[in-house]
């Protein structure tokens, strides 16, 4: 059955955004965002919110990496990041010199796992790996 999972992620505010104030608009809880500034705001309902201290290798490990060692057992699953210009897709998806993005670490478990399947299909006690090696 198919499954789909919505997160928003909340980066840290840049200091022109600061300037302005913004951190005192919006709030959120584990599962919403909603504005503090409006007493009786409405919820805007995520299945998760991710906070501003979490890195994108948390992000990867959290949201990412089953869909990628489904899709290598040959579960299709998809991946991307929507957003408004600046709201952090591309820091998230292909990250920064300092910060892999969940590209790379998907490119990683994606090579290595083949390379495990590859590696065990060798071993005659495993028929089932044999199987899974056939499927690419
Ligand atoms: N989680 C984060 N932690 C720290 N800095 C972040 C984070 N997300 C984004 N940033 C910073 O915020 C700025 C805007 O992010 P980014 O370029 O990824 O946005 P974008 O959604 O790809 O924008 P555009 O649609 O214009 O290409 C960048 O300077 C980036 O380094």
């Amino acid at each position: 059955m198919a499954q789909q999972i919505v997160a928003v992620r909340i980066r840290p505010l840049v200091e022109r955004e600061i300037k302005v104030g913004a951190q005192d608009y919006w709030d959120s809880s584990s599962t919403a965002i909603f504005r503090k500034d409006v007493s009786d705001s409405l919820p805007f309902v995520f299945d998760h919110v991710i906070g501003k201290e979490e890195i994108n290798r948390d992000v990867y490990n959290v949201f990412g990496k089953d869909i990628v060692t489904g899709a290598v057992k040959g579960i299709n699953g998809t991946i991307f990041a929507y957003g408004q210009t600046s709201s952090g897709k591309t820091h998230t998806m292909l990250g920064s010199d300092t910060e892999p993005g969940l590209i790379s670490y998907a490119m990683n478990d994606i090579f290595s796992l083949v390379q495990l399947v590859r590696l065990m299909s060798c071993h005659y006690a495993m028929p089932q790996l044999f199987y899974l090696y056939l499927e690419f």
